[in-house]
C-alpha cells in the first residue's frame, strides 16, 4: 500500500505530480487543520506532511500517530513544534540555500520602493494626477546609496542583503546578530553593534531574523522611539518580531519616516489595518521567495528531504540534527 502523504498550501504542480505517482498524496488548501474532519481523518493515517506553513503543535501531533516527518516548504519554522517533534521521534526539515537570493532581491527591492515612494508614486501617475511636467518635492523620496543600512540577523538572507547594500550601493552596513561574523565584516566592511546602537546610528533598519521566542516582540515601542525620525524600517522576517501596534503609532506619531513590510501579525493582513491607510508604507504579501524558479526549487529540495526521510534517510535539511539516529 502506498504511504499516506498530506501536502499543504504550496507545492508546486510538477512536485506534486511526481510525489503523486509514488505516494498516496491528499492536497489541502488552507483548512482549518484544528476542525475539517477530512483533513483529521487522512492526518490520522499520513506518515509525512509536505507544505507551507501548517501549525505543526502538540494538539495536531496528537492526532497523527503514523506520522515520520513534515518537510516544510520554507526556511522559517516557527510554525512548528521542534521539542514536541524531537520527543515524539517525528523529523522536521525545512528549505535553506535555494531562496536565499531571491528573497533579499526582495527585501532590497521593498527598501528602495519605500525610500523612493514607487508604489505611491505609481498610483499619482496611473490616477492622472501627474498634470505639470515637474512634480514638485513633496513627491521627493530620499537616496538609498551611501546611507547606513542596520541589518538585524546576519544570517544567509542577511549576508546576501550586505552584500547587495555593499556592492551595489556603496552602503554603510551596521549589523546585529547572535554571533560575530569576520567574514562579512571584511567582504562587506559591515561593523557589528548592539541592537541600541544599530537603532541609532541606522537610516534604514532590516529586520530578519527568525521568529523564536527571543525575537518574538523584539522591535517594540522602545526600539522605534531609538530609531532616527528618517529612519526607514524593513521587516522581512515574520510578523510577530515586531510589535505591530507600536509600529503604527511610530509611523503616526513621526518616531520613523517610513516602513516597507512583507510580513504581518496576523496574515492576511485585514484590510481595516491603519498600516494600509498610510502612503508612507510600502507592504506585499509575505512574497520574499515567491518567484516561480525559486518555489520550484523549494518544492524539489522540500520533496527530497521528505522522500529521504520516508526511507529511514537522513534528510539534507534537518532542522535540528542532534535528533537523528541511525535507524
Ligand atoms: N519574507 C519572506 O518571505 C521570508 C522568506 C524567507 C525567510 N524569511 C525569514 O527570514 C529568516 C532568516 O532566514 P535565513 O535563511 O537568513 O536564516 P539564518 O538562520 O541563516 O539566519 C538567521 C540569523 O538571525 C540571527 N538571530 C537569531 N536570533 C537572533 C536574535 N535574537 N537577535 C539577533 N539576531 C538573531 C541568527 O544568528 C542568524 O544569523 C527566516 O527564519 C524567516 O523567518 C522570510
Ligand atoms: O520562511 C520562508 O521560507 C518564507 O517566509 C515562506 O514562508
Amino acid at each position: 500500500m502506498k504511504k499516506k502523504i498530506i501536502a499543504y498550501n504550496r507545492v508546486e504542480k510538477p512536485v506534486l505530480k511526481d510525489l503523486q505517482n509514488k505516494y498516496d498524496v491528499r492536497f489541502f488548501n488552507n483548512v482549518d487543520t484544528k476542525n475539517n474532519p477530512e483533513f483529521l481523518e487522512f492526518l490520522g493515517q499520513a506518515e509525512g506532511i509536505i507544505g507551507l506553513e501548517m501549525p505543526v503543535d502538540r494538539e495536531l501531533l496528537d492526532q497523527a500517530p503514523n506520522l515520520k516527518i513534515v518537510s516544510n516548504v520554507s526556511v522559517g519554522y516557527s510554525n512548528l513544534d521542534i521539542s514536541e517533534m524531537n520527543r515524539r521521534n517525528i523529523l522536521a526539515t525545512n528549505t535553506p540555500d535555494v531562496l536565499t537570493d531571491t528573497v533579499a532581491d526582495t527585501v532590497f527591492g521593498i527598501l528602495i520602493a519605500t525610500a523612493r515612494r514607487i508604489p505611491e508614486l505609481d498610483q499619482f501617475v496611473k490616477n492622472g494626477e501627474w498634470i505639470t511636467e515637474a512634480i514638485g518635492p513633496e513627491y521627493f523620496g530620499v537616496n538609498v546609496h551611501h546611507k547606513t543600512l542596520g541589518i538585524i540577523g546576519m544570517g544567509r538572507i542577511g549576508q546576501a542583503i550586505a552584500k547587495r547594500a555593499h556592492h551595489g550601493f556603496d552602503m554603510e552596513i551596521l549589523y546585529h546578530s547572535r554571533t560575530k561574523k569576520p567574514d562579512v565584516e571584511e567582504n562587506f566592511n559591515a561593523a557589528y553593534c548592539d541592537l541600541d546602537s544599530l537603532l541609532e546610528s541606522s537610516d534604514f533598519v532590516c529586520l530578519i531574523t527568525p521568529l523564536t521566542p527571543e525575537t518574538k516582540g523584539l522591535i517594540g515601542k522602545r526600539e522605534f522611539q531609538l530609531m532616527k525620525e528618517s529612519a526607514i524600517f524593513i521587516n522581512g522576517s515574520r510578523g510577530k518580531t515586531v510589535v505591530e501596534k507600536d509600529l503604527i503609532k511610530a509611523l503616526q506619531n513621526g518616531n520613523i519616516a517610513a516602513a516597507g513590510l512583507d510580513v504581518f501579525e496576523r496574515e492576511p493582513i485585514k484590510l481595516s489595518n491603519p498600516l494600509l491607510q498610510m502612503e508612507n508604507v510600502v507592504t506585499t504579501p509575505h512574497i520574499g521567495s515567491s518567484t516561480h524558479e525559486t518555489e520550484l526549487r523549494m518544492s524539489e529540495v522540500a520533496a527530497r528531504n521528505l522522500e529521504a526521510g520516508l526511507q529511514g534517510k537522513k534528510p539534507a535539511n534537518l532542522i535540528d540534527a542532534s535528533v537523528w539516529k541511525q535507524p
